[in-house]
């Protein structure tokens, strides 16, 4: 899928393709004005025994983006993944309403980590990325409060089971960090990353 040029504050001065079929990556990038061709790398793998979970969400996302940057080998690539981590458990997209239920439950009332690692490799071998953290504390949730709020289509496809830019906005207590970094790319530093690899500029 190509998405038009969008008025907005960059234009591209190379192809980027985004190697995600993450709604909210897509929505984040094209306000911007930054148009890219879609192609999601359809990589999803479990974490290695003892892999910690930042080199788990880095090494997911270079996969994302090596997998599509040889199928796309003309242009940029920029995937990312994010996950979010409370104690030691990492909580992935929900599977099942059961478990949707329980990743509410575990963030209701502590606070949490939101991990996402993002790659960005070029057709001259160019790389860049990184990894960015935000805490994310949640008010105590009632029973009933999970209960209406799984009756939303909102946890579905979110990692940890909630949207901070949705529904789930007013059980957010405080954020400590970047919010496109929960939302699923940390804008600053992409942008930053776009722009000395001459992907974009400025639209003056
Ligand atoms: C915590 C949180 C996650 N999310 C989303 C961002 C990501 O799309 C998703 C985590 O899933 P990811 O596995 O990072 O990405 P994806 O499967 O959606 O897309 P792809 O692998 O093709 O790039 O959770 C929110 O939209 N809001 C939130 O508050």
């Amino acid at each position: 899928m190509d998405h038009s040029e969008r008025p907005g504050p960059f234009r591209n001065l190379a192809p980027l393709v985004l190697a995600s079929s993450s709604p909210r990556r897509q929505e984040m990038l094209a306000r911007l004005g930054i148009s890219f061709e879609t192609f999601p790398s359809e990589v999803s793998e479990a974490q290695r025994p003892l892999e910690s979970p930042e080199n788990y969400v880095c090494r997911l996302a270079l996969k994302k983006a090596q997998k599509v940057a040889s199928l796309r080998p003309r242009a940029f690539v920029l995937a990312a993944d994010t996950t979010v981590v409370i104690g030691e458990k990492i909580l992935g997209k929900p599977e099942s309403l059961q478990e949707a239920r329980e990743m509410l439950s575990m963030l209701s009332g502590r606070e949490h980590q939101v991990l996402t690692a993002y790659a960005i490799l070029g057709p001259q071998g160019q790389s860049r990325g990184g990894l960015s953290i935000t805490s994310v504390v949640f008010k105590k949730l009632l029973p009933e409060e999970i209960e209406a709020y799984l009756r939303t289509p909102e946890p579905w496809d979110k990692a940890g089971a909630y949207a901070i830019q949705g529904l789930a906005s007013y059980m957010i207590r405080r954020v400590r960090g970047s919010v496109s970094n929960v939302v699923g790319l940390p804008l600053t530093e992409a942008i930053e990353d776009l722009l000395s690899l001459g992907v974009i500029t400025y639209r003056l």
